[in-house]
């Protein structure tokens, strides 16, 4: 005996399965819903005519529902290959075992079904399938007749009912092989398996079946298979419509474009509807995805590249293949190609639109600019083709970068939107033109300007880069207002605040509250340093320059306001309104409040309104009431 580190004697055994479990677990908890039942029993149909490879008059398959048979029960009766006892034994009632795989286990590319438990979808409407069957080369013998109940267990025979005329279905095998598949409603599943729910389901999941798929109805028999897939229509016009409507029933609304697809690898071909109103990478795209004309699912996830959340696709193919919940694709290289192939074929729909209809991308960039940027960053042709034509917002107005080089020789673009704010109104005052990279993609995509036109330059402004637009005062007039600016000063020390009079365009911004960022590592730094042990105080210490640590406030001499508060005789309102102003360019400026900022804004903003409220009362004033209701 091998030494295994075991001692004594080792059995082999096999696993016990609990048939009931496995049956329940497969036919509740794998599928999105009872309505499936319908495809899976459709598939096998379509599955064993194609094994089968010969026709005759009867149709691929015949659904005659509970509603309108004899028995009650939903029948559906194929002309396909048929199983003989053996068969039925290998492949129904082995819960796992699929006769549409090779001898290597893998699933045959001509047919729907691969893992062997499709079948078992019908416990979700039925208790018990019986299923007769009679193969072509078994003409001599009965058909064999097999139930299977939802414990798990099943019982097989051959089926007397051969001889009964009044049962359809030894007609139906009298004519050729197939197979009868029989389902007693269970309770609270009839209307599933009665006309109106067949029709529409064996129309939703099988209309374009290259087989006749037909449903008895108490109208006399529908056919719902066999109608031509919009994308295969040959008339163009015809073609062009049935898209735009099939679009508006996928989408709910006018496509902007419908793009035919087609990826041979896959076996593929169907339509991107690119759409019409403004989608969001939230709502990701659903799509529809037929399999050799069968659906899988309207609700396929991941068909397309990311960055293409304004397409929405309806496909069949031939070659990919269904998860066992046959909700969505198996992720293999097959798929990822697809889904490579689906990006390429968008973009260079882009491409033509640029070259060609150039308005109507500008149309289509203001649906999906975010889709668009996004995608130019990582393809450089789509970026040469589109950045000309993107908006920015800038704090001359929404422009193209284009035009923006039409009036400068740099383009100057901040970081965030707070930046924009702070510096945008200054700058524009000077007449210099900044986009506001704030927005997703627009700061990286303006510092690509570069390889769309190498002449272009891009520059970053932060708030400190204002500095080199605002003037220090004269000497004179520094000097005149020196003891004002001190008791300012010294207001504003409170909220540790560094305050310099400087004089800029536009008049009408009264301060400007700048911090440049060693301003702020020098505060942190002296924050982490006032927290830890001295030795490490210490170290933190030896890397400090001794630098300010505070934000400064710009007060604007152009400002009539300012200049007015720097000439009041009256210091208590000059302080007041000192904190007013730092209390505007703070809200104004990318900082959080802090509680001392709050207290003080609060502070000033009622004592200046108290001020003006007394000095607006008129003389004959109404006596105040106390809470209490006397009057004072
Ligand atoms: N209508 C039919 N005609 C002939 N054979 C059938 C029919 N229905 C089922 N079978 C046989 O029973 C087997 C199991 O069917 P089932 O629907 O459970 O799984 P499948 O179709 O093989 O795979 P999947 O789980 O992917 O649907 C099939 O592989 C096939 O051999």
């Amino acid at each position: 005996m091998p030494d295994d580190g075991t001692s004594g004697t080792t059995t082999q055994s096999a696993f016990q399965v609990d048939l009931r479990g496995v049956v329940e677990l497969l036919s509740h908890h794998l599928y999105s819903g009872p309505r499936v039942y319908v495809r899976e029993v459709v598939q096998n149909a379509v599955d064993a005519v194609t094994v089968r490879g010969a026709r005759d008059d009867r149709p691929a398959l015949l659904l005659v529902p509970a509603d309108v048979s004899d028995d009650g029960r939903l029948h559906a009766m194929d002309s396909g290959v048929g199983l003989d006892e053996d068969d039925v034994r290998t492949f129904l009632a082995t819960i796992g075992r699929s006769s549409k795989r090779d001898e290597l286990g893998l699933a045959r590319s001509d047919l729907l079904g691969r893992f062997g438990i499709g079948l078992l979808s019908c416990f979700m409407v039925t208790d018990a399938i019986e299923v007769v069957s009679r193969r072509g080369d078994r003409a001599d013998e009965p058909p064999v007749r097999w139930v299977g109940e939802a414990d798990g267990t099943y019982r097989l025979q051959p089926w007397a009912g051969n001889e009964q005329a009044d049962d359809e279905r030894a007609g139906w095998l009298g004519a050729g092989p197939g197979t009868c598949v029989a389902l007693a409603p269970r309770r609270g599943s009839e209307h599933l398996l009665s006309s109106p729910s067949v029709v529409e389901l064996a129309r939703h999941y099988g209309a374009y079946l290259p087989h006749r798929v037909v449903v008895r109805t108490p109208d006399g028999d529908v056919e719902v298979s066999d109608r031509t897939p919009p994308w295969r229509e040959t008339d163009p016009e015809r073609r062009r419509d049935a898209c735009v409507r099939l679009a508006e029933a996928e989408l709910g609304g006018t496509p902007f474009h419908v793009l035919p697809i087609r990826v041979p690898e896959a076996g593929l071909d169907g339509v991107a509807v690119i759409a019409g109103q403004r989608s969001s990478s939230a709502r990701h795209g659903r799509h529809r995805v037929h399999l050799k004309g069968m659906l899988l699912s309207d609700q396929v996830p991941d068909l397309v590249p990311e960055w293409a959340f304004f397409v929405r696709c309806a496909v069949d193919a031939e070659l990919l293949r269904p998860t066992a919940d046959r909700e969505g694709l198996v992720e293999d290289d097959l798929l990822e190609h697809v889904r490579t192939s689906i990006g390429e074929q968008v973009r260079a729909w882009l491409v033509r639109l640029a070259a060609t209809q150039p308005h109507r991308l500008r149309e289509f960039l203001s649906l999906h600019d975010t889709a668009v940027k996004a995608l130019a960053l990582h393809d450089d042709e789509l970026l040469r083709i589109v950045l000309p034509l993107l908006p920015f917002e800038t704090n001359q107005g929404v422009t193209t970068l284009p035009q923006l080089l039409a009036t400068t020789d740099v383009v100057r673009v901040t970081q965030s939107i707070d930046d924009f704010r702070q510096v945008g109104a200054v700058l524009a005052a000077q007449g210099v033109a900044v986009v506001n990279g704030g927005y997703t993609f627009d700061l990286a995509l303006v510092h690509r300007l570069v390889d769309v036109r190498p002449d272009a330059v891009v520059e970053r402004v932060t708030p400190t880069d204002v500095e080199g637009h605002v003037r220090f005062v004269g000497e004179e007039r520094a000097r005149e207002v020196a003891s004002a600016l001190d008791e300012v000063r010294a207001v504003l020390d409170a909220v540790q605040v560094d305050v310099e009079l400087r004089s800029y365009a536009p008049a009408t911004l009264p301060a400007l509250l700048v911090e440049d960022d060693a301003a702020q590592d020098r505060r942190e730094v002296r924050a982490v340093a006032a927290e830890v042990d001295d030795a490490w105080g210490a170290l933190l210490g030896a890397f400090d320059d001794g630098g300010s640590d505070r934000p400064r406030l710009l007060l604007n001499d152009a400002n009539p306001t300012v200049r007015r508060v720097l000439a009041l005789d009256d210091a208590t309102l000059r302080g007041l309104a000192a904190e007013t102003l730092y209390g505007r360019a703070l809200l104004a400026a990318p900082r959080r409040l802090r509680p001392a900022d709050s207290a003080l804004l609060d502070r000033s903003f009622n004592a200046l309104l108290d001020r003006a409220v007394a000095t607006a009362t008129p003389a004959t004033e109404t006596p105040a009431t106390d809470p209490e209701g006397t009057t004072r």
